[in-house]
């Protein structure tokens, strides 16, 4: 099995100044954030929230190596990143399962991508299949899981290479509530026993702070920028089932909902100008 390389010194991600035009349609230039400066220690469990548009997946995406920053740098344990980021895995909103293989073979992918033999690979995702509780679904087909097991499946295909980082965008905001609080719990206990870091991206700042130790807040768009980083005090292990009943809970949601929905407005405002401007 691949081994989690060594963790040489510095941050698992550290992104200082980095700002990331495009180009639009129009010849001009768009700034999509501006100026980020983020820290995430191994270990750590940070979460990125901000309204609509304001660069959570392109600040995901430049420390995953699949997006350059147009100004400032990006490294990973005090490496400079250069094309992708082999110590992180990533967990898109859609999941990456491909519908021709079995729930066993996708899981594995990782691994005989990276020259595991078959047998070893199909040994060591069983392993993985039982953990993430789908030991008696090895052999069916995407199609023929519920949203929950699809996300376990994809849970799974991105721990198994043993990665020193995951990065994950939006991951359970397609399930129902229900689901998605099981899921939550599910990674938690996963994370906990794993030392890695996680860089999650999210609208749902109930799941940020039940999750994490640190809950980031990126500014309205264009240029965002981060206006806000919080310490979530709350103890673990936490049940995710019952802490949002949590009076720390509840005052750090008030603290940091007091500072977000200044942002989410401000977008809103804009969103309105721009409609009102090209009427
Ligand atoms: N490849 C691209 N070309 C042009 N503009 C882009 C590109 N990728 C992102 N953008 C723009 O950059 C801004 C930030 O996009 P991004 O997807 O990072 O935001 P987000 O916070 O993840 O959005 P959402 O919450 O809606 O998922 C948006 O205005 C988006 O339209």
């Amino acid at each position: 099995m691949p081994a989690a390389q060594p963790a040489t010194s510095g941050y698992a991600v550290e992104l200082t100044g980095c700002t990331k035009q495009f180009p639009t349609s129009g010849g001009e230039t768009y700034f999509a954030v501006r100026d980020i400066d983020l820290k995430v220690e191994p270990g750590r469990f940070v979460s990125i929230v901000g309204p609509t548009g304001s660069g959570k997946s392109t600040i995901l995406n430049m420390a995953a190596g699949l997006l350059t920053p147009s100004f400032g740098e990006v490294k990973s344990f005090g490496e400079p990143v250069a094309g992708v980021n082999r110590r992180a895995s990533y967990m898109f909103q859609q999941d990456a399962l491909l519908p021709w293989k079995t729930v066993i073979d996708n899981v594995s992918l990782g691994l005989t991508m990276a020259g595991v033999s078959k047998a070893e690979a199909h040994s060591e995702s069983r392993r993985w299949l039982e953990k993430v509780g789908l030991k008696n679904f090895a052999d069916r087909y995407p199609h023929q899981l519920s949203g929950g097991m699809r996300k376990r499946t994809a849970i799974a295909q991105a721990w198994i290479v043993n990665p020193d980082i995951l990065l994950m965008d939006e991951p359970f905001s397609a399930l129902d509530v229900q689901t998605r609080q099981i899921m939550e719990n599910e990674l938690l206990q996963l994370w906990q026993e794993s030392g890695k870091a996680v860089v999650f991206i999210t609208h749902d700042l109930d799941e940020a702070i039940a999750l994490s130790d640190e809950v980031v807040i990126l500014g309205a768009g264009p240029g965002s920028t981060v206006v806000g980083s919080y310490q979530i005090d709350i103890p673990r292990p936490r049940d995710l089932l019952d802490i949002r009943d949590d009076p720390r809970f509840v005052a750090l949601h008030r603290e940091i909902w007091g500072r977000l929905k200044v942002e989410v407005s401000k977008t809103y405002e804009n969103a309105m100008a721009e409609e009102g401007e090209a009427a």
